[in-house]
């Protein structure tokens, strides 16, 4: 594999992640970085479609999970692996993490299916083993602070529309995949102002060697 570096962006709805999507990208642009900006579900055109269909649609949980790894397919094998095979910054608002935290912990969904699936769909890669983020930034929200964000500022959609108690599950489903992985993930305050929220990311880009120079330093 080449230089190219995966960093995913994580959180509940409203946590304010996305937020930061067009200052992290001018940050690695300014160090001569190319970068692929996206976002789970979605990044292709068939990825999109079964975006629709999952933010829209009543589904039941496993119907639900194999569309989102159905989708990160075809996102994987379309955008992710080309662009880091190029050297490339892959900026992807929310990957497979999201699908435990929302699936697993928030739908109360079978993880063991979960994990089969996350074989299936970032395996197949010989010794480079799974296809995983370098970094992930989960910004962490109490769930009724999101909610309050959240009002009034968008139509909800359908996970949007879920009460508070799910997105405690969700919080809790994150916390979770950040202690099974804590060299992956660093965790944002997202209490915090927008400007402190930047500070704190900024901060971590720096700490985990991700603005080093592709032929630099490792992430
Ligand atoms: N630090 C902050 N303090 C107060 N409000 C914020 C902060 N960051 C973002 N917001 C506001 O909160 C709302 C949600 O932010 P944003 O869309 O970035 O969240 P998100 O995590 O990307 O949500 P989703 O995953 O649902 O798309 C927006 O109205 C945004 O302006
Ligand atoms: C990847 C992924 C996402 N979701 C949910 C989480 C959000 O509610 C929406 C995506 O909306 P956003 O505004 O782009 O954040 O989809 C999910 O349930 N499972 C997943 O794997």
């Amino acid at each position: 594999m080449s230089d190219g570096l995966f960093l995913t962006l994580e959180g509940i709805d409203g946590a304010g992640k996305s937020s930061h999507l067009d200052a992290m990208e001018a940050l690695f642009k300014a160090r001569g970085r190319t970068v692929v900006r996206t976002r789970e579900p979605g990044g292709t055109p068939l990825a999109e479609t079964l975006r629709g269909l999952v933010l829209e649609q009543a589904m039941d949980p496993l119907a639900e999970s194999l569309l989102v790894f159905a989708a990160r397919r075809d996102h994987i094998v379309q955008v992710i692996e080309p662009a880091l095979a190029r050297g490339d910054v892959v900026l992807c608002d929310r990957f497979t993490d999201a699908t435990f935290a929302y699936q697993g912990a928030g739908r109360d969904f079978d993880t063991q299916v979960l994990s089969t699936l996350e074989q299936w769909v970032q395996g197949g890669r010989g010794a480079a083993g799974l296809l995983q983020p370098h970094v992930t930034l989960w910004f962490d929200l109490a769930p009724e602070i999101a909610a309050e964000r959240l009002a009034g500022a968008r139509l909800p959609d359908k996970f949007e529309s879920q009460p508070v108690e799910f997105f405690r599950r969700v919080a809790a489903g994150y916390a979770a995949r950040a202690a099974a992985d804590a060299q992956r993930f660093v965790r944002i305050d997202a209490s915090q102002t927008r400007d402190q929220v930047w500070q704190q990311v900024e901060t971590a880009l720096v700490a985990r060697g991700a603005l080093a120079p592709a032929g630099g330093a490792a992430p």
